[in-house]
């Protein structure tokens, strides 16, 4: 360990790891090198990560190859009793985690809270589906012959997850895999390296076996070195990845030479549709769990909120006076916040851009609309109206606490509106006629659509979107689909 005095208070404060984990071993970057990691809300650095790259992965990678013979030849029901382990030590070390969580990612101590059990659920969801893995018989065209199809796991899998969820988009990935029998090099995101890090320590804990789970933590300029190499690798079969659509892009094109198989959870668009018979206090509530979670960095927000004309000033008019009572901007561990800093100066300068645009072209400024008074990465809650679809916050995911709000008449144009992107993440959309319920429900082309709710997310899901909002599905029942293929088996001369 290279931890000296902890900025925050732990029960356990080896949970605290700053190495990376690769092969079993806790391991420094072969050229001693470290990067910085800061608290969000203070800017303050929170603790020296060893800054991993090329060469430690190829390790990493081999390591996992190593493994990966021994961990598929084990039983389902071996691999779900471990995983068992895995998710009793997280919920046993929750607060801990939530703590680490806060410190490097900024979101309110209670969304921490939240998310680590969250993420512990898909640990324990596919703990249980381990043990389930099935295949068929199928009834062969020739009668001297009987077809069998078996489930195998893929190999070797890269996992490379985002900074917004640092405990939940690993466990959705690793977990599958681990059940499945694969292996994982996983890169977590330079902005929230120790959550991953001390999810390491607690699957080391819980009898991972060394080179199953391997971890390469790595500062912004070597993440893509580290990327580049695990996509090049003839050993890495698989691909698991969430973050933005361009850098999707990037990972498939690297991934082409050796014909990859690829999840991706991309970008997204929400268009979040309140009707003229919706319950409006219902449609209200909705909004703000599903825009300003996370301080709106979340790839299932709503980003862009059409409101029928009939409700619109009535929508408008609560919306701001139930975000007023409810939002509380501020550091993540004080009373009461419910809304954190920004990631980094790079997002609220997206924010920044993109109310100003809207400005610019006309949108009005119902609340916020400007850098919070705490100033540093805190942005205030804002409400945008008078939107256009011209303005780039309604083309572009602003990843940031804005609502514009878009007035509609017509059911049949504000879907058209809402499928006018590239995206197809998750849609949300409040009505009371059930008719319309089904109808807006299948012509809606996104992967997810909540209907009188603004949470869709949990281990039972299948989360994942479609056009260029990615490829898999992760949860559910489906979720251990990608880490596995399909072995046809003929028995002839029967
Ligand atoms: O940015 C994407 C994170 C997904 C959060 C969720 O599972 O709801």
């Amino acid at each position: 360990m290279t931890t000296t005095k902890l900025p925050i208070h732990l029960q356990d404060s080896t949970l605290y790891r700053t190495q990376s984990y690769i092969n079993g071993q806790w391991v420094a970057a072969d050229d001693a090198s470290t990067f910085t990691v800061d608290n969000p809300s203070t800017g303050a650095i929170i603790a020296k990560v060893c800054n991993l790259g090329a060469a430690e992965t190829e390790r990493a990678i081999d390591a996992a190859n190593k493994a990966q013979k021994a961990w598929r030849a084990r039983t389902g029901k071996d691999r779900a009793a471990i995983l068992r382990r895995w998710f009793d030590l997280i919920l046993a070390n929750a607060e801990d985690l939530a703590q680490i969580m806060t410190l490097e990612q900024g979101k309110p101590i209670a969304e921490s809270r939240g998310e680590i059990v969250y993420g512990a659920s898909f640990v324990e969801w596919f703990a249980e589906q381990a043990k389930r893995v099935t295949g068929d018989i199928m009834a062969s065209p020739n009668a001297s012959n009987r077809m069998l199809v078996m489930r195998e796991p893929i190999g070797v899998c890269a996992a490379i997850t985002p900074w917004n969820f640092p405990n939940a988009m690993i466990t959705r990935k690793v977990a599958p895999a681990l059940a499945a029998g694969c292996t994982v090099v996983l890169k977590p995101a330079e902005q929230t390296p120790l959550s991953a890090l001390a999810l390491a320590e607690l699957a080391e804990r819980a009898g991972i076996p060394a080179g199953v789970m391997n971890i390469i933590a790595a500062d912004s300029e070597r993440s893509i070195a580290v990327g580049k190499v695990l996509c090049a690798s003839p050993i890495v079969k698989k691909v698991t990845f969430t973050g933005s659509t361009p850098v999707g892009r990037i990972l498939l094109q690297q991934s082409a030479p050796t014909v990859k198989k690829l999840s991706l959870e991309l970008g997204g668009l929400a268009p979040f549709i309140v009707f003229d018979d919706a319950d409006i206090d219902a449609a209200v509530d909705g909004a703000i769990v599903s825009k300003y979670r996370n301080a709106g960095q979340t790839c299932v927000c709503a980003n862009r909120l059409y409101v029928h004309a009939a409700v619109y000033d009535q929508f408008i008019e609560k919306l701001a006076v139930k975000v007023r009572s409810v939002l509380k901007v501020g550091d993540g561990f004080a009373q009461a916040v419910t809304q954190g800093p920004l990631i980094d100066d790079a997002a609220v300068a997206k924010v920044q851009e993109h109310v100003k645009d809207a400005v610019d072209k006309g949108a009005k400024v119902v609340m916020g609309g400007k850098a919070h008074a705490l100033g540093g990465r805190f942005y205030e809650p804002t409400i945008l109206s008078n939107v256009g679809e011209d303005m780039l916050c309604m083309r572009e995911e602003t990843f940031g606490p804005v609502a514009p709000v878009v007035k509609f008449t017509d059911e049949a144009h504000v879907i058209e509106l809402a499928n006018n992107t590239e995206y197809g993440l998750a849609s949300y959309f409040y009505s009371r006629d059930v008719g319309r319920i089904f109808r807006v429900a299948e012509a809606l082309e996104y992967g997810m659509v909540g209907v009188n709710t603004g949470l869709i997310s949990n281990e039972v899901a299948p989360f994942g979107g479609v056009k260029q909002s990615g490829l898999g599905r992760e949860g559910s029942i489906y979720g251990m689909d990608d880490f596995m293929e399909l072995k046809y088996v003929c028995l002839g001369g029967i």
